[in-house]
């Protein structure tokens, strides 16, 4: 039965995601644990591709090998390789298991086999079983056998990606691209999806790009994996800020000088323009770029030539432009403050950058990544978020997106060692360290309500993202205090309760309150009955 589902699976087209995820929850069922996790190796880390039984925040985490033993053990073998419950080497997934978030995984059976692909490792299987015993010698063969199936699902999506590759450069005789993976752009939904499918194809073009999003939403990261991704990515990616460039230095910093142009010009000294030859020059804050500028950007954009200052003669340059703004450019045109002429220029192919508010449990995935990140630089055994917590990061509405998230979780974790949270047990972070609950908040027809859009999102059913109503501006209102601490609550118990499969001990439990607390509290806010 379950080789004939995986067998069934390996004939029909599936996109890549949908195909590991299935597999996942296959084993699962066949294994009867609670977790299955497929991890590729992508450099020093291991990411989890697809996970049927953690909690989603763990798709964002990389597991950087040196400071995960079981799974270095994993990795060093051919073999299913088995710890027993008794086994003193931490866990990777502690405090990250579905039914029992945020309890350190004591007592339990884990086996894992390495993955290999083409000769080479490509990853790792995990599987966890909440009680021990369920993981026997027979278990244990099973793996072993059903590798070849998983290794040939995991070749199945090498090769779909291979062939996508080789559409993109079919116009000439390239190899596929090697991906680097240094500034990953994490995100599961479906609006990060299709964009990073249409920054594959334009990558490849020799248009200039126009980056516009609001601040943090990650433009510089989208720009890198831009060129990353295109024909010019052995050459160099320059950057400069144009906000930072004041407007007397502005010319010799693009266009380079001769020695001698102006006081203090002792050498002569190229631009960055010409830095950037055969590559990518990245004009970040284009629209704080002064006026006088952006004329001799125009013509250079125009002739493909630059003059260094206190030179005659031009000198020919190869440069591909990527622009990034986080402001309306089309207003700056029409109040005087950008050229026309430029804005039409570098707006050849617009790509607007959703907000964070906009990525439906994106966040989480983020949230993932960056708990794992300062998990490690904390040195903590394990580092997550209660259900409220992950509700309240939910609903915040993220005017400064990304980055700002970025700095909440690591906030958050300082503080809870300051608030006295020992380094070896697991650190489950509340919501009111999140610091978040005075700052605005999605309402509720906005943010939809977490459970709802978790589970859109895992059925891979149209959502409304792919209605194409994600355009419109999310309605929002000023919440006050009360008001923002009484949707974190609905939501939480919406999603203990979905978690949970509509069983409220379990959902105390899961919220670690007193499970009478909680019905009083649900009747109270009126979630009794309506969940
Ligand atoms: N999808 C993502 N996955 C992982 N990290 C991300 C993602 N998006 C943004 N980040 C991280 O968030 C931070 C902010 O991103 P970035 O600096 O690229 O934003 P920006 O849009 O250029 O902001 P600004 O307009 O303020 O310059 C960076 O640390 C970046 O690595």
């Amino acid at each position: 039965m379950f080789q004939d589902t995986l067998l069934a699976d390996l004939a029909v087209e599936l996109p890549s995601a949908v195909r590991l995820q299935r597999l996942v929850v296959t084993l699962r069922e066949y294994f009867r644990c609670g977790a299955v996790c497929l991890l590729q190796l992508k450099g020093e880390a291991l990411t989890p591709v697809a996970v049927d039984g953690l909690v989603h925040e763990a798709l964002g985490r990389r597991f950087v090998i040196a400071q995960h033993p079981r799974l270095a053990a994993i990795l060093a073998s051919r073999r299913t390789v088995s710890f027993p419950p008794d086994s003193t080497l931490p866990d990777p997934y502690d405090g990250l298991i579905e039914q029992h978030p945020g309890e350190p995984l004591h007592v339990h059976d884990c086996m894992g086999i390495s993955l290999h692909e083409a000769g080479e490792t490509w990853g790792v299987l995990t599987l966890d079983a909440l009680c021990p015993g369920v993981f026997d010698r027979q278990a244990e063969d099973d793996l072993q056998r059903f590798t070849l199936l998983v290794e040939a699902a995991v070749r199945m999506t090498r090769l779909e990606q291979d062939i996508r590759g080789l559409r993109l450069v079919r116009h000439d005789s390239e190899t596929p691209r090697r991906r680097h993976d240094d500034g990953e752009i994490l995100g599961q939904s479906m609006l990060i999806r299709r964009l990073l499918e249409e920054l594959d194809v334009v990558a490849d073009s020799e248009l200039p790009v126009l980056l516009s999003g609001e601040t943090g939403v990650g433009k510089e990261l989208f720009a890198r994996r831009l060129h990353q991704q295109s024909p010019r990515a052995a050459a160099p990616l320059v950057h400069v800020n144009c906000a930072a460039l004041p407007e007397s230095l502005a010319e010799s910093e693009l266009f380079g000088h001769v020695k001698g142009a102006f006081s203090g010009a002792d050498t002569a000294r190229p631009g960055r323009f010409e830095a950037a030859h055969g590559g990518t020059l990245f004009l970040d804050e284009i629209g704080e770029l002064p006026l006088a500028i952006q004329a001799k950007l125009l013509r250079a954009l125009q002739n493909g030539e630059i003059q260094r200052l206190g030179e005659d003669t031009p000198r020919r340059v190869d440069v591909r432009i990527i622009a990034a703004t986080n402001r309306h450019l089309q207003d700056g045109v029409r109040d005087g403050h950008f050229r026309a002429d430029l804005y039409h220029r570098l707006s050849v192919y617009p790509v607007p950058i959703p907000p964070l508010r906009k990525r439906g449990s994106d966040v989480l995935v983020l949230a993932g990544h960056f708990l794992e990140l300062n998990r490690a630089r904390l040195g903590l055994r394990s580092l997550r978020l209660s259900a409220q917590a992950e509700a309240t990061l939910c609903a915040y509405e993220w005017p400064g997106n990304v980055r700002e998230l970025e700095h909440v979780i690591s906030r958050a974790a300082i503080k809870a060692l300051s608030r006295g949270a020992a380094r070896h047990e697991i650190i489950t972070l509340e919501a009111e360290l999140l610091d978040l609950a005075q700052a605005p908040l999605l309402n509720d027809a906005s943010s939809q309500g977490l459970s709802q859009r978790l589970s859109q999102e895992r059925s891979q059913e149209p959502t409304q993202e792919r209605s194409g109503q994600d355009n419109a501006a999310p309605e929002q209102h000023r919440m006050s205090l009360q008001e923002s601490v009484t949707q974190a609550q609905r939501q939480a118990i919406a999603l203990a309760l979905e978690a949970n499969r509509g069983n409220w001990a379990a959902a105390a439990r899961h919220l670690n309150v007193d499970p009478s607390n909680l019905h009083k509290l649900a009747r109270r806010l009126g979630v009794k009955g309506a969940v």
